[in-house]
Parts: structure tokens; C-alpha cells; sequence
């Protein structure tokens, strides 16, 4: 099969390094001027190969300019940035999108885990879910969270967001995408509760997810190492999209 790749930074790099066995990767897109090996800025020179599937590591923007783009041209769409779904008029033009050409928009789990017993859980019903994203000061740099508090000068945890996904998710968009799958996979943006906190004790991301319903109730937590290319980013998340892309070919799918 023959993937695209949109984005070639903390995630992409990764995919493209793994031993993707009976995949091809034939392009990718990125956005700074550049032609080198498979790399290219130009969508229409990233769009002129035909693709079975295409993996988004990119950012919200990157689903929203070429979403619909590559659904259209027949192949699937990974998306890392869900994120980019609390637009519910993106979610659903992509949605339409995969349904008119056959093929799909595949959330990869990503940053998180436990979508498999949230998504379980939501056939017979949730009453809540909360996910809870901790990460030091630094990668906070850059969003809303710098109007808010002084992040260098922190000495204690502070509660940055506190509220429904579809407003953290829009307010954080490189670093809680997390909550959106959860959300997606479970009680949807608007009933799902994130809970983002920069902890100058920290030195790695810790993510948890709770939920109640009439399955019972689950708690689940990781603690994950900092990617090196990106603080924003944990190293689980390349980890997760090169097990989701492999998942595209392999004859053995383990927890779809
Ligand atoms: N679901 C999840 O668990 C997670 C999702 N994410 C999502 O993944 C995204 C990427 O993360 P990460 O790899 O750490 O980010 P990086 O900043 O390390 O890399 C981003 C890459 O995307 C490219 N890019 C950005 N915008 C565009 C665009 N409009 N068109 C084409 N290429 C573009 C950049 O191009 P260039 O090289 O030219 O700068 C770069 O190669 C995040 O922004 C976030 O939305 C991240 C972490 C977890
Ligand atoms: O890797 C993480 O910490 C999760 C993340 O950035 C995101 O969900 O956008």
C-alpha cells in the first residue's frame, strides 16, 4: 500500500524511520520551502501521487487546508490533530467526504491510551469522562496559558483550563488533542471535561482519563517521556502513528 505523510517533525520523522513492512512511503508535505528526497511544500506536488492512505502529523491547520483534498483522491485519513474537530463544520465536510469515496477518517490513539475501553464503555451508555493533562511550564509556551500566568516564575501547579474539550482543544491545539479523541470516542466534545495543568515539578507529560457509566467505571494514567524535537509532544505519540500506520497493512490487528 502507499502512504502519504503530511508533517515530517517530532511524529513524521519517526514514521519515516520505522520499517513499515508491505507500505511505500512515496511523499511528504511539509510547510517550509524545501525539495529533498520525499519532502516537498508543494501540495500539488504531494497531491499528483496516489496514496491507499495518508498520516496527518501536523497540526490543525494541515487537516483543515487538505483534508477533504485527500479523502477525495481516494485514500484514508489518519489524523493526529483531532484537535481540529471541535470545528464541527470541518468534522463533519470530512466526514461527507470519506463517505462519498468509500474510505475512511482513522483517529489513531496517539498520545493516549484506553480509547479501547472508552469506546467499549460508550455502547452502553457514559455519565462522565475527564481527562487531565499535566505538563511542565515550557510546554505551555506559545498559548493562552502565557496570558494567564507568569510560566517561568511558577512554583506550584496551575490550572490553566478547566472546562468542555471543544474549548481546550481549540485553546491548546498542539497539546491536548488527546482529549478530543477521548471525547470522540466517548461522551463527545461538549460533555467531556479536560483539565490542563502546567506543573513546574514535572519533567514529563502526565495524562489521565477517568470515566463512569453503566460498564462501571475505569481509571487510567501514563506518564510519558518528553519528546526531544518537540516539549509539546510526548515520545509515545511517533510510538502510536507507526503502530497505526503498520496496523493499515499487517494481517494481525491487535486492539482496533
Ligand atoms: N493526538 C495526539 O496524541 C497528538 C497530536 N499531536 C498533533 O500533531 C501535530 C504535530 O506534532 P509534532 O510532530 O510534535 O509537531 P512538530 O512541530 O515537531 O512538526 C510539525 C510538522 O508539521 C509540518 N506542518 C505544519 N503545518 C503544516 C501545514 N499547514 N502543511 C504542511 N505541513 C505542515 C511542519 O513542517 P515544517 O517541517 O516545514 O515546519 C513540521 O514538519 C501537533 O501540532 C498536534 O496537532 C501532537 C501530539 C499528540
Ligand atoms: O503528547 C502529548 O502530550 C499529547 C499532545 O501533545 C496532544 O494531545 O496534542
Amino acid at each position: 500500500m502507499k502512504l502519504g505523510l503530511i508533517g515530517y517533525g517530532a511524529i513524521g520523522r519517526h514514521v519515516e524511520a520505522a520499517g513499515l513492512e508491505n507500505i511505500e512511503l512515496v511523499s511528504v508535505l511539509v510547510r517550509r520551502p524545501r525539495q529533498e528526497g520525499l519532502l516537498t511544500h508543494e501540495p500539488d506536488r504531494f497531491f499528483a501521487h496516489k496514496f491507499d492512505a495518508v498520516a496527518e502529523c501536523a497540526g490543525h491547520e494541515a487537516v483543515s487546508m487538505y483534508g477533504q483534498r485527500v479523502l477525495e483522491n481516494g485514500a484514508d485519513f489518519l489524523v493526529t490533530s483531532v484537535g481540529a474537530f471541535t470545528d464541527t463544520a470541518l468534522f463533519d465536510r470530512l466526514l461527507a467526504a470519506a463517505k462519498a469515496s468509500g474510505r475512511r477518517l482513522i483517529l489513531p490513539s496517539a498520545g493516549i491510551g484506553a480509547l479501547d475501553i472508552l469506546s467499549s464503555a460508550a455502547v452502553g451508555g457514559l455519565e462522565s469522562v475527564t481527562v487531565t493533562v499535566r505538563k511542565d511550564p515550557s510546554a505551555w509556551k506559545g498559548t493562552i496559558a502565557e496570558t494567564l500566568v507568569d510560566l517561568d516564575g511558577l512554583t506550584a501547579p496551575y490550572t490553566v483550563f478547566d472546562g468542555p474539550v471543544r474549548e481546550g482543544a481549540r485553546l491548546y491545539p498542539q497539546n491536548v488533542n488527546i482529549s478530543a479523541a477521548a471525547a470522540i470516542a466517548g461522551l463527545g466534545l461538549d460533555k467531556t471535561r479536560v483539565v490542563i495543568v502546567a506543573d513546574p515539578a514535572l519533567t514529563t507529560h502526565i495524562v489521565e482519563l477517568e470515566a463512569k457509566g453503566t460498564f462501571g467505571r475505569f481509571t487510567f494514567m501514563e506518564d510519558v517521556a518528553v519528546s526531544e524535537e518537540n516539549r509539546k509532544t510526548g515520545k509515545l505519540v511517533a510510538m502510536a502513528m507507526v503502530k497505526s500506520v503498520r496496523q493499515l497493512a499487517s494481517t494481525l490487528v491487535v486492539a482496533a
